[in-house]
């Protein structure tokens, strides 16, 4: 998997004339300096949930700082202790409104940003901090363009997991929605991972084999089955979570993170907005640890049209129709932290209830082939321009191909591979909406 460097968008290096001549730049303004660190978990309007982590909130700031936020005094800046953002417990954090600080200028926030803040960082009802820094994105995911927004947007920053949630049957899979989603992981630097639903409904080999040729992970899921192998791929990472309506992502957000309409409902609560209708993207954060670790009998109303997942998950202790995920114990957490530090205070997944397409006008072929660097070094001997497709005359794809030895594995799987890939490159160029 190849990662993109760090993004740079247009507005990191936008220099913003001062509008107000008198004021000095951020340089002089103390408060700053005592930022709290945070991420942004959810935005509407003008307005920022973030999650602070407490540990980088100045001593005085539960105690009484100065209106803005900012120290009262020197020598505590000192005292602020700063351990490692993975490690933060749950109780280590805090939720919080905040509006951009005038000096961000048109930078955009989006969810999962990395900010620092100052202000009013106590929390509770009409307690505004302020985003005073936007930290450098790791990875971006774009949408482009559909008819109602001309303009290319970043949906979720610094997310490292792209899960592609497709239903077996019911809706029945779409194959080229699938492509267009790896395309899109592949563009951002994500990894992305299918998640097969459905699979009480149909059998789920044949996409299996289709994939495996990419070296796609694929995790299968159904109901009354057991959710850990998910949580397993989830923990400990930033996930964003894309399928389109009916595929049954909303029964597997509700069963991972057990309060999620609660966080929703809470989001909305603070920024304004009814419960459950957000359309953009939330984060939302994976429990880890259970210390009960039972796993109930399966429930017994897989594809009923019993009540709806909201007013099942809202009754206390339920999963939905799903047998209760087991989580993990401290030695599986602190493995889990070592190796996956990407996500802060643990796992989150990213829902993206709004997000219905990925315009992909700004993705390139190459872009898309550097996730692939054996067959990359073979294109790399094309004729300029080829489109590497099936029926490119000269693609050197075609050449490799023929140079194996006809009849052996090797030759079935790389033809298998370059298929996939050519699979890819076709979604590239299909200049739909990007609906999906
Ligand atoms: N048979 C079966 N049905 C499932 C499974 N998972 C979800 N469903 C059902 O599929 C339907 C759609 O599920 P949702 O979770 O609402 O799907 P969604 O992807 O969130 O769709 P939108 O809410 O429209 O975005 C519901 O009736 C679920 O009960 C499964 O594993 N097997
Ligand atoms: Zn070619």
């Amino acid at each position: 998997m190849v990662r993109q460097g760090r993004d740079f968008d247009e507005d990191d290096v936008r220099i913003r004339a001062n509008p107000r001549g008198s004021r000095p730049r951020s340089r002089l303004r103390p408060g700053h300096l005592d930022a709290a660190e945070a991420m942004v978990l959810a935005v509407d309007r003008g307005r920022y949930t973030c999650l602070i982590d407490l540990d980088t909130v100045h001593e005085t700031d539960s105690e009484g700082a100065n209106p803005d936020g900012s120290p009262r005094g020197h020598r505590e800046r000192t005292r602020r202790s700063r351990r490692d953002p993975g490690r933060v417990s749950q109780a280590g954090t805090r939720e919080v409104v905040a509006m951009k600080a005038r000096e961000l200028g048109r930078k955009g926030v989006v969810v999962g940003d990395r900010v620092s803040l100052v202000g009013e960082l106590r929390g509770g009802p009409d307690a505004l901090a302020r985003v005073v820094r936007v930290h450098p994105r790791e990875h971006v995911l774009r949408r482009t363009a559909d008819d109602t927004d001309p303009v290319e947007r970043i949906i979720v920053a610094n997310a490292d997991q792209l899960v592609i949630v497709t239903a077996l049957a019911d809706p029945e899979p779409r194959p080229r929605m699938i492509d267009r989603c790896l395309v899109a992981a592949y563009d951002a630097g994500l990894s992305p991972l299918l998640c097969l639903t459905k699979a009480d409904l149909a059998d789920p080999a044949p996409l299996l084999a289709a994939y495996s040729a990419l070296g796609v992970p694929a995790i299968v899921t159904q109901h009354g089955g057991s959710l850990r192998p998910l949580h397993e791929a989830l923990a400990g990472r930033v996930s964003v979570l894309v399928g389109h309506s009916g595929v049954g992502k909303s029964t597997l957000v509700n069963a991972l993170v057990p309060d999620a309409d609660r966080a929703i409902g809470h989001v909305n609560d603070v920024t304004g907005r009814g419960r459950h209708t957000s359309t953009s993207a939330v984060a939302l954060r994976l429990p880890e640890y259970s210390p009960t670790r039972t796993e109930p009998a399966p429930r017994d109303d897989a594809g009923s049209d019993g009540p709806s997942r909201r007013a099942r998950s809202a009754s206390a202790g339920e999963h939905g129709p799903w047998t209760q995920p087991i989580l993990f114990d401290d030695e599986e957490l602190e493995e889990l932290r070592e190796h996956r530090p990407h996500a802060p205070y643990g796992g989150w997944v990213v829902d993206t209830p709004g997000v219905r397409s990925f315009g992909l006008a700004h993705v390139s072929p190459d872009r898309v082939m550097q996730a692939f660097p054996d067959l990359a070094a073979v294109i790399a001997q094309c004729p300029r321009g080829c489109t590497h497709a099936a029926d490119a005359p000269d693609c050197a794809l075609d050449e490799w191909l023929s140079g194996l030895p006809q009849g052996s594995t090797e030759h079935t799987g790389a033809t298998a591979r370059v298929d996939s890939v050519r699979r890819l490159l076709i979604a590239l160029t299909d200049r739909s909406d990007g609906a999906y």
